[in-house]
């Protein structure tokens, strides 16, 4: 039997439960008044709103229900809620249990690329149904309804349900994994010190919200910049989910890297493998020649060209992003998306036998003498698990050495400065005047 609802927009309020297998939008706007103080937005273009429980496979008229019904209310909100019985179905009956993924700054660029690709399948696998958790804030609800929207209108089969909200209490709840996206952009004029600012305060809040409210065990890659600091800022407001499982987003250098290095020795880029980037996601980032392979030689041997080696790929790499942005007008998104997917494929399938990934993580216990207490781009190796292990059999010389110095210098530094965000006391910004974002200069 088919059951149809019709809610007007006036009902729609805070979802406080969804079944696991709805495709839905929820907007959380009447708890987002209660904890932020912003007026509620109009919904006109929600204003006749279907919801649906299909127990059979034929569809039935849509029934008209009371608008007030508390029940029917409870069950389900928004556009579409369709709920379908998972394991009744053939095609469906051995997928995995559906996982919630949170993503912030939801309407923006990068995301835009994202969460297609999520929705595909192509990131966590052809047998995980998903159910997307939107943030995004008052600028972007009408956008992220948009999003919605278009995700709604691409049928993937995957994508079980879809919740849009503006806080991240709502948003988050139960979430197992969360991508950290939304950051305010540098403007002109913003000092460096400023952006650490706003941009911690936003990482802050979300730590805690995460805290409170997400799976234990979430996994949370934090792309906004300056994602270094970022991730440690929110790792800090977080204290019940373990540091380990915070990272930074230094994949797309790492991706740059061996586009680079594949150019340079004439090779596809998939015959370059072993490539760390470390450090902060900046121009001090060290892209890693010394232990990188192409064709399973150490580079060295291949590109014999040291200088090459040391100056132009170096600072190619590690400005790669603001190279983009004059040709552009904007940052990365959809190559930054494509890295978002491979860093989170490199935590859900093994690591390959003998290569390494990057990304960037807590320091505390790692091998190679880097500072503890910061979050630094470093070689990983995962399970398939969702977790990971830093890569012990690596090599350092001076050049190498005195370069990821000067990274560790700056992401100390950064952390300085945000002290008051991290809990531990009074910011002192003395940060190096000759760094940047990648896309800042
Ligand atoms: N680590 C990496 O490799 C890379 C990181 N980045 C970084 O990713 C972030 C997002 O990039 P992109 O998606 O292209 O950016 P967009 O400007 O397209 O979207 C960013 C989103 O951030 C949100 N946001 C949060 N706070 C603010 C604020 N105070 N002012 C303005 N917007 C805010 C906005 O969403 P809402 O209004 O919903 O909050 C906005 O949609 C940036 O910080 C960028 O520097 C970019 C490329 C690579
Ligand atoms: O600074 C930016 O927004 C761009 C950026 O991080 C990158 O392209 O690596």
């Amino acid at each position: 039997m088919a059951v149809a609802e019709f809610i007007p927009s006036s009902s729609l309020n805070k979802r406080t439960s969804l079944y696991s297998s709805q495709l839905s939008y929820v907007s959380t706007q009447i708890s987002h008044q209660r904890r932020l103080s912003v007026r509620s937005l109009p919904r006109t273009n929600y204003s006749s709103q279907i919801c649906c429980s299909v127990t059979s496979k034929e569809a039935q008229a849509p029934t008209v229900v009371q608008a007030d019904d508390p029940k029917k209310k409870n069950e389900c909100y928004g556009v579409f809620c369709l709920t379908y019985d998972l394991k009744a179905e053939e095609e469906t009956g051995s997928w995995k249990k559906m996982i919630s993924v949170a993503v912030s700054g939801a309407a923006g660029m990068i995301a835009n690329h994202l969460l297609f690709k999520i929705a595909s399948g192509e990131v966590f696998g052809p047998d995980q149904p998903i159910a997307l958790r939107l943030l995004g804030s008052e600028r972007s609800l009408q956008a992220l309804e948009g999003v919605a929207m278009e995700l709604e209108d691409s049928l993937y089969p995957l994508l079980r349900e879809v919740n849009i909200g503006t806080d991240p209490y709502e948003v988050f709840q139960d979430a197992e994994w969360a991508l950290l996206i939304g950051a305010k952009p540098r403007g002109p004029g913003m000092e460096r010190a400023g952006l650490l600012d706003i941009n911690g305060q936003i990482y802050a809040a979300q730590g805690k919200a995460l805290n409170a409210v997400a799976s234990p065990n979430v996994k949370v890659i934090v792309v906004g910049n300056p994602c270094n600091t970022n991730a440690l800022i929110c790792l800090k407001n977080a204290p019940n989910i373990p540091a380990k499982n915070f990272h930074a987003l230094t994949r797309l250098d790492e991706n740059r890297a061996k586009c680079q290095l594949a150019l340079k020795a004439g090779v596809f880029y998939d015959k370059v493998s072993n490539v760390t980037i470390w450090g902060n996601h900046s121009t001090t980032q060290v892209p890693d020649f010394l232990n990188a392979k192409i064709n399973g030689l150490s580079v060295k041997e291949v590109i014999k060209d040291t200088k090459w080696l040391e100056e132009e790929f170096t600072e190619k790499v590690q400005k790669r992003g603001g190279v983009l942005i004059q040709k552009w007008g904007r940052s990365s998104a959809a190559s930054t998306a494509v890295s978002i997917v491979d860093a989170i494929r490199s935590l859900v399938t093994p690591t390959p036998e003998g290569d390494w990934f990057s990304t960037g993580v807590y320091t505390n216990g790692n091998p190679y003498g880097i500072a503890e207490d910061i979050v630094f781009s470093m070689p990983c190796r995962s399970k398939g698990d969702g977790d990971y292990e830093l890569v012990k059999e690596v090599i350092f010389d001076d050049y190498l050495r005195s370069r990821i110095k000067k990274s560790e210098d700056e992401l100390l530094a950064e952390k300085r400065c945000v002290a008051h965000l991290t809990g531990e006391g009074i910011a002192v910004c003395d940060l190096p005047g000759d760094t940047m974002l990648p896309g800042e200069m």
